[in-house]
């Protein structure tokens, strides 16, 4: 297990005509886990991998990818990672899956490719040429390609960017088991449920800067949200409930016969809740977990929805 981040990045700042597109990024991402670099449209995510790929020069800032320089070391850093760009990439002339097993023959341990189109779905193209591949297609061939080299460390840029259901569960299975073969994999997305599905750590970006970092529990631990609600008789005397609750929380009647419990919502909290409600002859209606996604987390952050 190495101790080394798989990337370290500090006051990153990248501009496109004197403005900046990433504006003081700091960001280590630990091997091994899958992080999500999770920002609305424009919030600098792209220009960020890019610049950790060795595309994009940084303007100011460091940027080290499995201890090295991506644009000064770059011929040492490619063999390593697999890239996975928004827009193709990929020679639009050639056979989707002969260009496969030509990526495939180039490294010396890549993954089987046949079990990969078929995991895939991509069976049904192997002689159709790339530009005559449904979106969908070409972006799982994409995908396919970035990842049968059994790379180190993947970068997948918006993944699922219109897929349909059954293709983005496929992508984030494959995505699973790149993890479970020890492979660190970083992903920018846009869709706040594809970042709690699949991260353990998340990374949200907004206007070229990471606002928060943390895995998803963290980020969405604490505030209103984080409640257990439920009805029962106006006036309950809730003082006893308090004594078994975890230190920190608190219990109200917001209205009256309407119950909030905020605390960390675990089972125990619910079995604490109902045990006491049932010692106390009461019987919880509407009883509901409320918890804070990292939809809400953004919104709490930026005072802005991060739906595009
Ligand atoms: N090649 C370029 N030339 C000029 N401006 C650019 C270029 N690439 C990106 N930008 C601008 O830089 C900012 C950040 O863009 P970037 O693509 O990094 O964001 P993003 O978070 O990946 O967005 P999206 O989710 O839409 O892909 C945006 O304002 C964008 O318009």
């Amino acid at each position: 297990m190495h101790s080394e981040p798989a990337v370290q990045i500090a006051g990153l700042v990248k501009r496109y005509d004197d403005k900046p597109a990433v504006d003081g990024l700091d960001l280590t991402i630990a091997r091994g886990a899958i992080t999500a670099v999770l920002g609305p449209n424009g919030a600098g995510k792209t220009t960020t991998i890019e610049t950790c790929e060795g595309y994009r020069r940084p303007d100011a800032g460091t940027v080290h990818v499995l201890g090295l320089d991506p644009v000064a070391q770059n011929a040492a850093l490619r063999p390593r990672i697999g890239v996975m760009l928004q827009s193709g990439g990929v020679y639009a002339g050639a056979r989707a899956v002969e260009m496969l097993r030509h990526t495939a023959k180039l490294h010396a341990h890549p993954l089987d490719v046949d079990a990969l189109v078929e995991r895939l779905g991509l069976g049904s193209c192997g002689r159709t040429t790339y530009r005559r591949l449904s979106g969908g297609q070409q972006q799982r061939l994409a995908l396919a390609m970035a990842v049968v080299g059994r790379p180190e460390l993947v970068f997948l840029d918006e993944p699922t960017a219109g897929l349909d259901p059954q293709a983005r569960r496929a992508t984030w299975e494959l995505v699973r088991d790149l993890r479970r073969d020890g492979v660190t994999v970083v992903v920018t997305t846009h869709h706040m449920d594809e970042a709690e599905q699949l991260a353990d750590h998340v990374a949200i970006v907004d206007r070229g800067k990471v606002i928060a970092n943390g895995t998803p529990e963290e980020l969405c631990r604490g505030g209103a949200e984080n409640a257990l609600r439920f009805d029962g008789p106006p006036g309950l005397d809730l003082g006893p409930l308090l004594k078994e609750l975890p230190e920190g929380a608190t219990a109200t009647e917001t209205s009256p016969g309407s119950y909030r419990i905020e605390a960390p919502v675990d089972p125990r909290l619910v079995a604490t809740v109902t045990g006491w409600c049932a010692a106390s002859g009461i019987l919880p209606e509407r009883l509901s977990v409320q918890r804070r996604s990292l939809e809400d987390v953004f919104l709490d952050l930026t005072g802005r929805e991060l739906r595009s």
